[in-house]
């Protein structure tokens, strides 16, 4: 196959940052994705319904001219979130979900919640409204082995929320273990997880190939070669429960290349291309448009996107850099060749045309 058409996608997990970043990391999502889920880690968090609604209209004037991008907002849990100000935020169409940091556990993880106790009463008003929970899934306890943390985190944390709010809508972002992908399927229609297409291409080795490689760094870190296998078997599977979420993550060059150097992967200006290359890989090529651009839809309870967005076998070489808010950026698979091309020439059409 050398062309191949597919509903258009959307991104249900994304940091786009802000200020002088957001005109190029909103460009490089929206060239491929309709909607996207932004991710609240801010400084500071993203936690009431005015800081979600005023951040949405500067990612908006940020949208390049001509194309259609809507950005679907999060509220970043503390302590003390107010579940009426949740409720609030999702009855008036601002947020489409709460994000749960564990404290501490990654970037700008600072204000996230020391114990899930806390965040009870918040979880109960979701569950009753049917507002999704997504959860960066790892324990922050130093005890833990960093390669172990989120196989713990859902025996410790995951699966006792999945027990007591039995109708909460719960996604698991960037799984990066078999643990992560037996605990969905094994669960409940309202749990779900997003894969990253780092995640899909990379293990562990990639941090340590000749040298220390940093751009290869993110959280939760990219795992052993079995549990990469797993996470392709998983997103390829056919599964309603498992989508695409990139977590395209934008660090400058610097923070990244540093003797403490900052977690994320840059992935938004390859990454539907590298989940067409992976998906064409375990010969599921035709599972590729439920994954992009149907499962996450369904499972938010929205509208599919009624246009459409068209992949090319024609091989293009990765740029060394890209320039992110006047700072140089790597991005991902930098310098190297990809096997699809996105023809970027094309019109996102805005999810008005519903079909569920
Ligand atoms: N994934 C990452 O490694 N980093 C993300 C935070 C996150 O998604 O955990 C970031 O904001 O940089
Ligand atoms: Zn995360
Ligand atoms: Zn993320």
């Amino acid at each position: 196959m050398t062309t191949m058409s597919i509903r258009t996608p959307d991104d249900w997990h994304v940091h786009l940052r802000d200020g002088a970043q957001l005109e190029q990391t909103v460009a490089a999502t929206a060239r491929s994705f309709a909607r996207a889920i932004v991710m609240p880690n801010l400084v500071p968090p993203v936690c009431t319904v005015e800081a979600a609604r005023e951040y949405r209209n500067r990612i908006r004037a940020a949208t390049p001219v001509g194309a259609s991008f809507e950005p679907l907002m999060t509220c970043y849990l503390t302590n003390d979130t107010d579940p009426d100000e949740v409720a609030t935020g999702y009855a008036s169409g601002v947020f489409a979900a709460c994000k749960l940091y564990p404290a501490h556990a990654t970037t700008n993880s600072s204000h996230g919640v020391t114990d899930v106790r806390r965040i009870h009463p918040v979880l109960a008003t979701m569950e009753r409204i049917g507002m999704p929970l997504l959860i960066h899934g790892e324990v922050t306890d130093a005890a833990v082995d960093v390669f172990d943390r989120e196989a713990i985190f859902i025996e410790r944390v995951l699966s006792p929320i999945v027990r007591d709010f039995p109708g909460l809508k719960v996604v698991l972002e960037h799984i990066t273990t078999a643990e992560a992908a037996d605990f969905i399927r094994e669960s409940r229609d309202q749990v779900a997880a997003t894969i990253t297409p780092h995640h899909l291409l990379i293990n562990r080795n990639a941090m340590f190939q000749g040298g220390f490689r940093p751009h290869a760094y993110c959280l939760p870190v990219a795992k052993r070669e079995k549990h990469r296998v797993a996470l392709r078997q998983a997103a390829t599977s056919g599964s309603p429960r498992f989508f695409l979420g990139t977590d395209s993550a934008p660090h400058p060059r610097a923070m990244k290349e540093a003797a403490c150097g900052c977690a994320g992967i840059f992935n938004a200006p390859v990454a539907l291309e590298v989940y067409a290359q992976v998906f064409e890989e375990e010969g599921a090529l035709n599972r590729l448009e439920a994954f992009a651009s149907e499962h996450g839809p369904r499972f938010y309870g929205l509208p599919l996107n009624a246009g459409r967005v068209t992949l090319t076998r024609s091989p293009w070489q990765v740029p060394d850099v890209i320039e992110v808010g006047g700072q140089p950026v790597v991005p991902f698979l930098a310098g190297e060749t990809l096997a699809w091309r996105l023809d970027t020439n094309q019109v996102h059409h805005s999810p008005e045309v519903s079909q569920r």
